[in-house]
């Protein structure tokens, strides 16, 4: 199907309005949802027959019955990020006690301060570990004792933001007063201000209006994993940018062309990018990094994996300015990624809001069997026949399994489906992007490339199709629900090639304050090898095996218009985006 022909089908000319009663149509049946109901959906927390194999009933699993699922209070059952970590100093985060579960312990993380909560540290949830870490603050006028230019407390206003969240309240201090950090808290809990601001505030004033020491070249650097995260954090910046004159640039091949004159690189004060395009153009000789005083890697663990990290490299090596500081950011970091930060930074700060690696409490997480890959698609169909709160956001593996999917999903008449995934063209992707945003989508299917960082806030439920390859994948695909302290749904399909992962996923649900049967929790341990293969099974690359019969000729063909359109809108691109900047 051509994408052109895939859109029009799979448009009903509606726009999904949340202000609106829209939403209603899809609340006819209020599901449950919460920490009281099991995350598995299955019989009641017993083992489906289709699981049988695993003869956790034989004693093959570790666990003891009396080691259930409803943990006492004050005790954390030790899970499997813990055990990634084993190997590392404890720190402070993971010996601390729980939170009472729900709401409250989301407003731990996420509010700032009730009344009970207001100042303290473990109440916060918040750990730092570092030498004379800088106090926090509780609010906004709290940094005044910092020379901040006040349009950007106006700025702030005018965005909305009134309070600042627990990473923002410890993260903005240290970062104003010069230090490095590490700095993990939950999806959706506002990093990208908890470093922003003090960015904006260190450089005080555009360089074009600056009369103090700027230096000759860009100042600050945000790398991150995708160029819609990109996209996103340079909107984010135009919002605190707002009444001067900032030369903000998201980097991408036209500007890095508009940069190649010295002259105009020169002005740029702030540049967001993917590490591939930036040193694409420190190779070229068209960009100088020598006077960035500040580095924010975004998404830190994935910007210190070994696909990232000899670009990374080229990177810090680059920012040669003596007063260099250095930002670490994400809601996760395991144990390998956060010793290479650390070796990274200089005297760094580490700042960890609630448990590394956990999602908020807030996302009611479950997991559904279904037996097999070509199982997936009609418990999908049954899934999406129900009432459900679009949009909906859905992990598949691959980029060609994301496609078929939201052609079967067309065919089979669900409406507003749309697809996001690196295979697409820049166009396609921002089209895609931007009815996403519109809330023209009420189907969104995509890839990894959405995983991490993307802010919808009206994304209520997350399904993922295909089990994901890693813990953080996990967390990171379904923290783009729950964001800003709304409730979310995360669904995660397994299959009986899964299952041996499934505890893994158990635990952090686990973690997160809710509770998971205890047939999951007895299952055996994969080993540290077996864990690399998590979610990696080979699976179809279409989701529907019945629509194989003339199917090579379809995709021949759309592919061909896919090539075409993909060099017509290179060809347009080139020539729009040479006058952007
Ligand atoms: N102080 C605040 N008050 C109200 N809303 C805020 C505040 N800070 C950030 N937000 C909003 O919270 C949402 C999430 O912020 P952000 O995208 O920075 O989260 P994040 O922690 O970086 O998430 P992720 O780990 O997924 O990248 C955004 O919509 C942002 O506008």
């Amino acid at each position: 199907m051509s994408n052109e022909a895939f859109r029009l089908l799979s448009r009903g000319g509606v726009v999904f309005d949340k202000s609106k009663s829209d939403v209603q149509l899809f609340n006819k049946k209020k599901r449950p949802q919460g920490k009281d109901s099991s995350a598995v959906n299955s019989e009641s927390g017993q083992i489906p027959v289709e699981l049988d194999f695993f003869r956790y009933a034989q004693n093959n699993g570790k666990r003891k019955p009396s080691e259930s699922s409803n943990q006492p209070k004050g005790k954390r059952r030790k899970t499997e990020s813990d055990e990634e970590d084993e190997d590392e100093e404890a720190s402070p985060d993971s010996k601390a006690p729980l939170p009472a579960p729900g709401p409250t312990r989301m407003q731990a993380v996420w509010a700032l301060h009730s009344k009970e909560q207001k100042g303290t540290r473990t109440a916060h949830r918040v750990t730092t570990k570092g030498t004379n870490v800088p106090s926090h603050v509780d609010s906004f006028e709290g940094l005044k004792k910092y020379t901040i230019p006040s349009h950007l407390f106006a700025n702030l206003t005018s965005s909305g933001y009134k309070e600042p969240t627990s990473i923002q309240s410890y993260c903005i201090p240290i970062m104003l007063e010069g230090r490095d950090i590490a700095a993990i808290s939950p999806t959706g809990t506002g990093k990208t201000l908890a470093y922003l601001l003090p960015i904006f505030s260190k450089l005080g004033s555009p360089a074009s209006s600056s009369s103090g020491d700027v230096g000759t070249g860009v100042r600050a650097v945000i790398v991150v994993p995708t160029r819609e995260l990109a996209h996103q954090i340079h909107n984010e910046c135009l919002k605190l940018a707002q009444g001067r004159k900032w030369k903000l640039v998201l980097f991408s091949k036209a500007t890095a062309n508009a940069l190649s004159q010295k002259a105009a690189r020169d002005k740029v004060d702030i540049i967001i990018s993917t590490p591939l395009r930036l040193v694409a153009a420190l190779q070229e000789g068209n960009l100088e990094l020598n006077n960035v005083r500040h580095l924010v890697l975004d998404e830190a663990d994935r910007m210190l994996d070994t696909e990232f990290m000899p670009q990374i490299q080229e990177i810090v090596a680059a920012c040669s300015h003596s007063k260099l500081q250095k930002a670490l950011f994400s809601a996760t970091l395991p144990a390998g990624a956060e010793r290479l930060a650390m070796e990274m930074l200089d005297d760094p700060v580490r700042v960890v809001v609630g448990l590394k690696d956990t999602p908020l409490p807030l996302i009611a997480q479950s997991l559904t069997y279904v037996a097999d890959d070509p199982s997936k698609l009609p418990s999908l169909l049954t899934y999406l026949a129900q009432p459900y709160n679009p949009p909906v956001l859905i992990f598949t593996s691959t980029q060609t399994r994301a496609t078929s999917l939201a052609e079967e999903l067309v065919l089979n008449g669900i409406s507003n489906v749309d697809c996001l995934h690196a295979g697409m063209t820049q166009k396609e992707r921002d089209d895609s992007l931007s009815r996403m945003r519109k809330g023209e989508s009420w189907v969104m299917i995509t890839t990894e490339v959405m995983a991490r960082g993307m802010d919808f806030k009206g994304v209520r439920e997350v399904i993922n199709y295909d089990f994901p390859t890693t813990i953080q994948s996990y967390v990171h695909r379904i923290g783009r629900t729950g964001r800003a302290g709304r409730e979310g749904k995360a669904v995660t399909f397994f299959t009986d090639e899964d299952a041996p992962y499934l505890k893994m996923i158990a635990n952090v649900i686990l973690q997160s304050g809710f509770t998971v049967p205890d047939w999951i929790l007895k299952l055996p341990k994969p080993s540290k090898l077996k864990r690399r293969q998590m979610g990696k099974v080979k699976r179809p690359d279409i989701v529907n095996p019945a629509r194989k019969v003339g199917r090579r000729d379809a995709v021949k063909k759309r592919d061909m218009v896919a090539g075409s359109k993909r060099r017509s809108a290179k060809a347009a691109e080139n020539s729009s985006e040479s006058e952007e900047i």
